[in-house]
This record gives structure tokens, sequence and C-alpha cells, in this order.
């Protein structure tokens, strides 16, 4: 059956006739970047194979599952035809026609199948977070070094232009420096089962490892541009609801921390996250089911910028600046923007935008010119699992990996 982000994905093109650009985009360009899939994950179709079907610069060549069978499911269920199906991850990473790897896997398996890819001589596209701890971050960025191969960690939402329009508008000066940022994600209830890998903490479960984009929306807003690695950070709260069935994995997590930057003209960040993977009950009711807006906001000296929907802003976004006046504006942006250039399709998915670099990134690779278009480097994956692994520190919890 289809997961819930799969039914919100096939009704958004649905909606926006994409099915019908897809038989249009079909015929791949002989230069197309091959990917191998290792195993039939839930996300495969929107984070994965939904944008590729639209790119004509990508292709998948290769995916395993644990069982033959479920591979075979997948591509004959998503039609991909050029997709040859071995038995296991390794048969994957070993043919030669492969050139980067999607790894979808759980988090507590991205550090084992990142390494052996970039060894294996691929590049890799890697599912959020990047591993189970900031250790296994940067050991994945020293590998790529080693092996001089990109990696990237899919933090989707951080390639659309609506965060590139957010940045921009806080780097402009206009309304001061940026003080402080609240982010929020809740998982609506009934969306994933307690058997999900998101519970199980051997496999790099918890709310603040799955849903750890609000620490990537602090991050980035508090952080100068090309100075992330010279941020410091310290947790000054973080206040976990474990599962009752393992006290290590925590349904939801809120978190206070301050972020310093190298440039000391710009002022510490207070930054708070809240997420939630399980809402609480009350006499049976959930009390909170209205709460469910991805929400990220930056509040500067002179205005609050607030981003709806910040993880999924191609489903539809607002922009929303609030001066210290009361003036407030909204804009939104689809395509295109400051970090893109002229760039894009309104309809393009952030899994789209991401596709969109990473082939961009691999083709520089290959033609040996430098990259300068949008990414996420791994000194931010690494800072953002550092980050993570404090709060679990600080709510006395083991970072996961760990046992
Ligand atoms: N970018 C985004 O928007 C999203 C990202 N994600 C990320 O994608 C990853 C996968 O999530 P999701 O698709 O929901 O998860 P699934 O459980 O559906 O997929 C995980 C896959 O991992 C494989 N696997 C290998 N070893 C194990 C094991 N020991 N136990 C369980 N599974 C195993 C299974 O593969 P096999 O098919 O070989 O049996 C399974 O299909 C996670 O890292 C998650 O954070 C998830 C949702 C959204
Ligand atoms: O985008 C997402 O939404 C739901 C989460 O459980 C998932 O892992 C995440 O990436």
């Amino acid at each position: 059956m289809p997961s819930m982000v799969e039914r919100i994905i096939n009704a958004y093109n649905w909606w926006n006739g994409i099915n019908k650009i897809k038989e249009g985009l079909k015929e791949k360009n002989p230069d197309a970047i091959k990917f191998g899939v290792i195993s039939a994950a839930a996300i495969n179709f929107t984070s994965f194979f939904d944008p590729v079907q639209t790119h004509q610069g990508a292709e998948i060549v290769a995916i395993a599952a644990r069982s033959r069978a479920k591979a075979e499911a997948q591509v004959a269920n998503y039609k991909l035809t050029a997709a040859k199906v071995y038995d296991s991850y390794e048969e994957v990473l070993q043919d030669p026609n492969v050139e980067a790897v999607y790894i979808p896997l759980p988090n507590g398996l991205h550090h084992k199948w990142a390494i052996n890819a970039l060894k294996a001589g691929k590049h890799v596209l890697i599912e959020k977070p990047v591993g189970s701890n900031a250790a296994e971050a940067k050991e994945i960025q020293d590998c790529a070094r080693e092996t001089g191969k990109i990696a990237l960690e899919a933090y989707h939402w951080r390639l659309h232009p609506a965060a590139h329009r957010v940045k921009e508008i806080i780097e402009s000066g206009k309304y001061g420096h940026v003080t402080a940022t609240s982010s929020k994600m809740v998982i609506p209830p009934g969306a994933i089962g307690a058997d999900d890998i998101r519970f199980n903490y051997a496999l790099g479960g918890g709310a603040s490892m799955d849903l750890c984009y609000v620490v990537s929306g602090s991050l980035y807003w508090a952080s100068a541009p090309n100075d992330v690695k010279g941020t410091t950070f310290e947790v000054l709260e973080a206040k976990s609801r474990v599962s009752k069935l393992d006290k290590r994995v925590d349904e939801a997590m809120e978190a206070t921390f301050v972020i310093r930057n190298a440039d000391s003209a710009r002022p510490p960040v207070m930054c708070t996250t809240t997420c939630k993977l399980v809402l609480p009950k009350f006499l049976g009711f959930i009390p909170q089911f209205w709460d469910l807006t991805p929400t990220t906001v930056v509040e500067l000296e002179q205005a609050k910028i607030e981003l709806t929907a910040f993880i999924a802003p191609y489903i539809g976004h607002k922009i929303i600046i609030t001066e210290k006046s009361g003036k407030k504006t909204v804009e939104t942006v689809y395509k295109d923007g400051p970090v893109w250039g002229k760039r894009g399709e309104p309809w393009w998915t952030t899994y789209r935008y991401q596709l969109e670099a990473f082939v961009d990134r691999v083709k520089a690779y290959k033609n040996q010119e430098p990259y300068n278009g949008p990414w996420v480097d791994m000194d931010e994956s690494v800072k953002l699992m550092e980050i993570i692994d404090g709060i679990y520190k600080k709510a006395g919890m083991p970072l996961r990996g760990a046992e």
C-alpha cells in the first residue's frame, strides 16, 4: 500500500498534470547519470523515482532489496524499465554501469553502506540523517574526500528556492541580525506503525533523528554563509518523551541551543526545536491533532520571517515577513531564486531540485569542472549530527550507534 507521503505526491502529480509531462521526458540523455538503489524503501518513489522520471539526465539502472521479489515489485510498480534487479546491495555497488547510489536505508545503516559505496567508486546520495551520530558523519565525509567521490545528505528542503529566498532576505541585512529561530515538525497520527524503523534504536531511530529537519532549519538560518564549520553550539535544554517500549528512543524532543558564528559581529542565535513522532493522547484523544504544519521561524532584530510548510514548500508555502512596525509582507517562490538563477519549474518538488543539484555536480565532476550550484556541504551534515548528538546528551539519552 502506498505510504501517506506517496499518496500526497500522487495527488500532487495528478493535480499538476505531471504524469503527462513525464511521458514527454521519458527519453534519457546519452550522458544520463546511472543510479543504483539499495533497498525497496517506502520513500523510494517520492524521493527518487518520481524526480528521476522528470529528469532526462538521470536513470535508474540497478536496484536490490533483501528479498528479490520486493525489488522486482518496485521495478514493475514504478516502471523502472532500465533497472537490473540484483539479489544483494553489494552487487549493486559492484555493477560497473552504476555511477551513483541512492541510499534510503534505516538511519543506522547509512554509514556502513555509504562507506561501502564510496569505496566501490560510486557517488552517494544518502538519506537523512546521514549517519547514527557525528563520528559516523565525519567518517563519511573523510571517505568521500579520500575516494574523491561526491556525497550528499538528502536535505531536500535546503535545495528548494523558497529556502534560498528566506536565506537571501536574512543575509540582505535589511532586518538586522538573526537573534533566534524556532522550528517544528510533527508526524500526523497513524502515519507510521509501531514496528517502524523510526522506533528502532539499533537502526538509528528516534524523533530527533527522523525529524532532523528542525535542526537543519536552525543551523541554516543561524550560520554565516560558507562558514557552517566555523559555528559552535551549546545545548541549553533538551526534554524528551521516550517510548514505553524502549527508553532509548525519543517519541518527541524539545530542545534549546545557542549557535555562535566565528564572525563575532553576528550575535549568538537562540534556537528552539520541537519534533514529535507520536502525539500524546489524553483520555484516548489526541488534543494536538491540528498542530501539524511544519514551520520554521527566524527572529531578526527588525522583523520575524516565517516559512510555512518548510520541508515541503512545493505543496504550498508562505514566506511571511512581519516587521517590528507591524507591516506584513507575504511571498512565495517555486522556481529560480537567488541560488538557482533561472532554473526549475513551478511544479518541481524539493526532491526534484535535490536531484537536479546532484546530477549537475556529478556531471561537473565528470567534466572536471568546478561546481558552484546549490548544495548542502558535508561540513553542514557533520555539524547537524554534532547538534543532534548534543541534544541526546543533554536529554540524558545514549547516542545512536553507541550501544
Ligand atoms: N527525504 C525524505 O523526505 C524522507 C526520508 N526518509 C529517510 O529514508 C530512509 C528510509 O525510510 P523509509 O523509506 O520510510 O523506511 P523503510 O522501512 O520503508 O525502508 C527502509 C529499507 O531499508 C531496508 N533495510 C535493510 N536492512 C534493514 C533492517 N535491518 N531493518 C529494516 N529495514 C532494513 C529495507 O530494505 P529491503 O527493501 O532491502 O528489505 C527497507 O525497504 C530513512 O533514513 C528515512 O529517514 C524517509 C521518509 C522521507
Ligand atoms: O519528510 C519526512 O517526513 C516524515 C518522516 O517520518 C520522514 O522520515 C521525513 O524524512
